[in-house]
């Protein structure tokens, strides 16, 4: 039985969200609003403002233990969310003891609610002074906002409802993915929620209206934040972290690249690499060795990416050189930052002395002179070639998106491009990576799925590497991914800031609000979907659509949404399909006997803890059921000769015997 009773838990380290994490957290009584719920919902509940009572950690970072009174975690939910499923067959369809959980925290605090326990209103005066305030200008705006954070009456200083403020498992963020425990406040506070951590606070978005709101309907009213100040270093102002102008002319410039002929022809490189992923892996099926398939999975993406988008072949499934332990170096370093408690990269002096911030510049450096030497090469081919530049031009050597920038004329710095292909070069990577390794995850607990997805590769690839009509055949293993996708999203949050005031689920906010929208819980709240946490690829009809974001009403989301969709959503499809069906075509992958339990931390994906280790083998033929129907065979007749031979085949093929691989 689940305690009621509060109880003290003690956070000792900073396991906290990438992007944000503090030495304390202050956690406060809460509004509810429904995950599915309209805003309508709670100011007809009377929530029309709440004000904290906060159980205030301290925000000193030395302050070792937080102690932070909160209600225990469902433990049904926990277990659930770290999937440790059992490896039974897809579509299981028990209860969900999920959505029970959610009915009956929900229950218990609108009764909460309804007593007034969080209602505290706003002083009077706070609203007309900073309205007031507001009109005044950037200093004023400065000062309204200190005032209404001081007041702790955001929403009903600006005349609305308050967010409610979330008391979360605390516990449940110690040693975790930092999403894990939001989907945990989330079935408890609903759509969005305030987190505050110390001096920080962040609204936590899990409403698909709102998420629609944030990233099609008032896109404007938003920028990066937090994120492109973490991946300045790497990306500058690349696509992903880059706002305002910047982004709309590099967008402008960039999407076009993309154009299918590209991502058609990308198929063949897709196929190239995973067959040389193959043989990697046969030869691990010939010694008897287990595979690592996370970071297989992650050389493979990126010797597909280099080549993509700068025509570069890292060859990182052969070999490790210098530039391919740069990127590395690169990857972590914006993954330690995004979530480490002290910024010691902006200490001044330590930064230039440390061995890791060394380290780091090094391997930047390297990077970037290997860019401007591939920019440089390009921009001598493409001014000696006689090509025309046109909508879905594309240099048959070269298809790289870098070829076609310099082709069509882009007037850019060099900075910038560096920018652009870093970016590309990160997005592109990690995210495929990732979706592989839970993909095959996945597939080695439940073995139906895997068998259904072996049977339409075999009958879908030849013996040459895929076509696009192939991938268009490949509808399985499509859904597979889509629904691997829905799982394990990449990367499981979205982040933003608001640079304008807005009004989200019915609370009005100001500007300068640090956004996270949970793309994790949106795939896996259990009052959209039917056994959420089930891994269930039959959900997407084959002949229905590619689901999506406006297909699914923004409850799915595996590429975002709005202006700033993925620029390589079907490039990242096609390739995981290709790979997937290529690799479960050829050979079986079960967790290997001994594997360390595969739980989940957070990078900029989402990441094992330990490491995917498997045990491939090559698989054999299908056996060949013979028609084992006996001829009646009268007294007069001799015996059917066939028969007896007809039984020592149908042996040997069990047995495998003479069997070579399938491919
Ligand atoms: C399965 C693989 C992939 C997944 C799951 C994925 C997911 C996403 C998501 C969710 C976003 C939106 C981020 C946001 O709104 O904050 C995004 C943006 C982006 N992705 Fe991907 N991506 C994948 C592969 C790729 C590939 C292969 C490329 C490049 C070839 C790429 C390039 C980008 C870029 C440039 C953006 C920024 C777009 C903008 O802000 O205008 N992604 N991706």
């Amino acid at each position: 039985m689940r305690s009621t009773q509060p109880h003290v838990l003690h956070s000792t380290s900073s396991p906290l969200p990438p992007l944000l994490s503090l030495p304390a957290l202050s956690m406060s009584p809460v509004l509810h609003h429904h995950c599915c719920a309209t805003p309508t919902m709670a100011s007809a509940a009377g929530l029309s403002s709440a004000a904290p009572a906060r159980l205030l950690a301290s925000a000193s970072a030395s302050a070792q233990a937080h102690q932070l009174r909160l209600p225990p975690p469902p433990p049904a939910c926990r277990r659930r969310l770290l999937l440790r499923c059992a490896a039974s067959g897809s579509g299981g369809g028990d209860s969900d003891p999920a959505l029970e959980e959610q009915r009956r925290r929900q229950a218990e605090l609108a009764a909460r609610i309804a007593s007034g326990e969080f209602t505290v209103q706003g002083p009077g005066w706070l609203a007309p002074l900073v309205g007031r305030l507001s009109k005044l200008g950037p200093p004023g705006e400065l000062a309204a906002a200190l005032l209404t954070r001081l007041s702790g009456a955001g929403g009903a200083a600006r005349g609305g409802p308050e967010i409610p403020q979330a008391v979360g498992s605390l516990n449940a963020v110690v040693g975790q993915a930092f999403f894990v425990p939001l989907y945990d406040l989330f079935l408890t506070y609903g759509g969005i929620f305030r987190l505050n951590f110390g001096p920080k606070s962040f609204l936590i978005v899990s409403d698909p209206a709102i998420a629609k709101h944030i990233l099609r309907e008032n896109s404007k009213a938003y920028s990066k934040g937090i994120l492109a100040e973490i991946l300045e270093f790497v990306m500058g102002t690349g696509l992903i972290p880059a706002d305002g102008e910047i982004w709309r002319v590099r967008r402008r410039a960039i999407v076009p690249a993309l154009h299918q002929k590209y991502v058609t022809a990308m198929i063949s490189l897709f196929g190239e690499a995973s067959a040389r992923l193959c043989d990697k892996l046969d030869k691990a099926a010939t010694d008897g060795e287990d595979v690592e398939m996370e970071s297989l999975f992650s050389r493979l993406t990126l010797d597909v990416i280099g080549k993509a988008v700068f025509n570069y072949d890292f060859d990182s499934l052969s070999y490790d050189n210098g530039i391919v332990e740069a990127v590395y170096v690169t990857l972590r370093e914006a993954e330690m930052r995004s979530t480490s408690p002290i910024p010691t990269w902006e200490i001044p002096i330590w930064k230039d002395i440390s061995p890791r911030q060394k380290k780091v510049n090094e391997a930047l450096k390297l990077i970037n002179s290997t860019l401007d030497e591939l920019i440089a090469i390009c921009k001598r081919l493409v001014e000696q070639e006689d090509l025309q530049f046109h909508e879905e031009y594309m240099n048959e050597q070269d298809p790289s998106i870098l070829h076609f920038l310099l082709a069509s004329g882009d007037d850019v710095s060099s900075k910038q491009l560096r920018d652009d292909l870093m970016t590309m070069l990160i997005a592109g990577h990690e995210t495929s990576a990732a979706v592989l390794t839970w993909t095959f995850y996945l597939l080695s607990k439940y073995p139906k799925v895997m068998a259904k997805l072996q049977e339409e590769a075999d009958s879908v690839l030849g013996d040459g590497l895929p076509t696009i009509d192939d991938v268009k055949k490949l509808k399985y293993t499509t859904r597979v991914i889509n629904e691997s996708l829905r799982l394990y999203p990449q990367p499981p949050v979205l982040i933003r800031r608001s640079i304008e005031d807005d009004v989200l689920g019915g609370y009005p906010i100001g500007r300068g609000e640090d956004i996270f929208i949970s793309v994790w819980n949106l795939h896996h709240c259990p009052k959209h979907w039917e056994d959420a946490e089930v891994f269930n690829p039959e959900r997407w009809p084959l002949d229905g659509p590619n689901p999506n974001e406006i297909n699914q009403n923004f409850s799915y989301l595996p590429f975002g949404g709005g202006p700033r969709k993925c620029v390589g959503d079907m490039f990242a499809t096609f390739e995981t399909v290709v790979a997937t069906a290529m690799l479960v075509k050829r050979f079986d992958f079960q967790m290997a006997p001994g594997a360390p339990p595969v739980e989940m931390t957070t990078g900029a994906t989402i990441h094992t803890t330990e490491g995917l280790k498997m045990t491939v083998t090559r698989r054999t033929r299908p056996p060949v059921i013979p028609n084992l129907e006996m001829k009646i065979v009268s007294d007069s007749q001799e015996p059917a000769r066939s028969t007896p031979s007809m039984a020592v085949s149908a042996a040997s093929v069990a047995s495998g015997e003479d069997q070579g691989d399938i491919s």
